[in-house]
């Protein structure tokens, strides 16, 4: 069950955050490579807000892991603020991502015997004074409603809670770009809602660009662009060309 994306591009303009060239990701499964992405180019700017949508199985998580280094695409680039993020050895990209990338996950990833402080803190790169650290960390919990639940574990905490909790540890050192797969997937809609105002009210505030991976259509809407990847099943059905892959929409309310 070979998947395959292509994207159209659409030339925005200014200087590019992100900036794909040419990638292409296959995986191996029984021997054989099966395609999964195929995207000739795609471009976000610095402080866009942007959604992936798209089926089950249409590799929306794997660009995410592609953008983040964690994954090496099989072809092409992939440059970060005009790094070529594959370029670098281990060790830099680590630390290139640590400093750049935040990431929010749809099940938050919480240390289970770290309380909320610590597992913010355990992320906090730069070197400044204990006191100067717990005061960040003070304030951002103030930020997201949590001043009252710094010196809980995650296992005294709400879904919600905690999802807030990932949301400051993927901001906490103020990442240019942050990148949120199913954010709310695992949350009920009035949380999910309450924690996508959040994110975006967040990154918009301080300028992150933000490209948020959902299935959620009503999140999707409140993105100024959307990039719907289609399975390649449906693109192999007649009257659908291989090139309307990877379809970006324009002018929803953000
Ligand atoms: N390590 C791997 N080895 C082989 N196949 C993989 C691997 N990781 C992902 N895949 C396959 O790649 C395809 C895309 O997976 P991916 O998780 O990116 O999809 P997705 O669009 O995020 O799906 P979902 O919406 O269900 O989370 C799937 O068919 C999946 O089975």
């Amino acid at each position: 069950m070979g998947r395959l994306v292509r994207t159209d591009c659409i030339e925005i303009g200014g200087i590019d955050l992100l900036h794909i060239r040419d990638l292409q990701k296959q995986f191996q499964v029984d021997g054989r490579s099966v395609p999964i992405l195929d995207i000739p180019q795609w471009k976000v700017e610095p402080g866009e807000q942007v959604a992936i949508t798209g089926p089950s199985g249409s590799g929306k998580s794997t660009l995410l892991h592609l953008i983040s280094g964690l994954l090496r695409p099989d072809r092409g680039e992939i440059l970060l603020d005009n790094q070529p993020l594959h370029s670098l050895g281990e060790a830099q990209r680590d630390a290139f991502r640590a400093s750049r990338i935040g990431y929010v996950m749809q099940n938050f990833h919480l240390i289970p015997s770290l309380n909320a402080r610590q597992n913010i803190e355990i992320a906090m790169t730069g070197a400044i004074s204990s006191k100067a650290r717990a005061a960040v960390i003070s304030e951002w919990l103030e930020r997201v409603g949590l001043q009252d639940r710094g010196q809980h574990l995650p296992s005294q905490l709400s879904r919600g809670q905690q999802q807030r909790v990932a949301i400051v540890r993927a901001l906490i050192n103020q990442p240019p770009l942050v990148l949120a797969d199913e954010p709310t997937g695992s949350l009920d809609w009035e949380t999910a809602d309450e924690i996508a105002s959040l994110l975006l009210g967040l990154s918009r505030g301080i300028r992150h660009t933000l490209i948020v991976v959902t299935h959620d259509l009503n999140l999707a809407a409140r993105f100024s662009r959307c990039l719907h990847i289609h399975d390649m099943n449906q693109i192999r059905q007649p009257g659908l060309s291989r090139t309307t892959g990877l379809e970006q929409r324009e002018g929803f309310g953000g």
